[in-house]
């Protein structure tokens, strides 16, 4: 027909196009320390226009600065209305045959590990990270004819080096390579087979205290670490020929990674 170019490229792709990355910001109330210097929020929003405003304090008269972000959670918001905004359709396409990344960036004490580790307790404020399991478990579960090899491996980069948070060595230091066809990956990186939220809340557990006793070791400054908990997940069709909304389809196995990680450093 018509020379169309679009016509060549696949509907997800294009689906995908512009929302393929997604901002969003989190306040969190001051803290103590802030509350005993007296400090001031200066931080406001305006949710439904997904805008951040910044007074500058004591120029009352200055207008604040604004920025415009893809979602704005303030500091009564919660996890739970977070994930589901936010993560529940990247983790549920995660299912259906896209990667995915969950991305979280401030400087030390804005919230990452709030926000992805989380707290039991209140349960509206469990984590990302706890809650992307359940959602995983909970399809694999539902889903019939399909069989689903999950594993996780998690890392820290600190310093620019690599360390593998659940390896037998956690001191070795990792190389990253690329490969042609798998693209860049974390050389000699240990992989676990997991079969239920559990055992994942186990090794997310195993890897945290790896990182802390990391951080004794090389004096504790947060500011140079990053970490990243990898789900990869293997979907494989069994019975009937399955065709995923991303035009996947047949018996082979392929491989989704969806990453969870938190990296500091922000600056204004
Ligand atoms: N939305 C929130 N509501 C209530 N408390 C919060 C919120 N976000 C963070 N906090 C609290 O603020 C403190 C710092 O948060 P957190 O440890 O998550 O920071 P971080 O960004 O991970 O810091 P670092 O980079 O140093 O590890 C914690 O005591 C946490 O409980």
């Amino acid at each position: 027909g018509n020379n169309n170019k679009m016509d060549f490229i696949p509907r997800y792709i294009i689906e995908m196009g512009s929302e393929s990355v997604k901002v969003v910001v989190r306040s969190r109330p001051l803290n103590d320390r802030e509350k005993a210097l007296q400090s001031k929020m200066v931080l406001s929003m305006d949710l439904e226009r997904c805008q951040c405003f910044i007074e500058k304090p004591g120029a009352a008269d200055e207008p604040p600065k604004q920025f415009t972000f893809d979602g704005t959670y303030f500091t009564d918001h919660t996890t739970e209305q977070m994930y589901n905004e936010i993560a529940y359709p990247l983790v549920e396409g995660v299912t259906e045959g896209y990667n995915g990344t969950i991305f979280a960036y401030g400087q030390t004490g804005s919230g990452k590990s709030f926000t992805m580790q989380g707290t039991p307790v209140p349960a509206s404020q469990r984590g990302v990270i706890p809650r992307a399991f359940e959602h995983i478990f909970e399809t694999i579960q539902c889903t019939e004819n399909t069989k689903f090899l999950v594993r996780a491996s998690y890392l820290e980069i600190y310093n620019e080096e690599i360390r593998d948070l659940l390896g037998s060595e956690i001191k070795n230091k990792l190389e990253l390579k690329e490969h042609p066809e798998r693209g860049v990956y974390v050389r000699d990186l240990s992989m676990h087979t997991v079969h239920s939220v559990g055992e994942c809340e186990g090794i997310l557990e195993q890897g945290w205290r790896n990182r802390a006793v990391g951080y004794t070791l090389m004096n504790k400054d947060s500011s140079r670490s990053h970490s990243i908990f990898t789900i990869h997940l293997e979907i494989c069709s069994t019975g009937l020929l399955v065709t995923h909304r991303n035009g996947i389809s047949g018996r082979n196995n392929r491989l989704y990674r969806f990453h969870l990680t938190r990296k500091v450093n922000f600056n204004f």
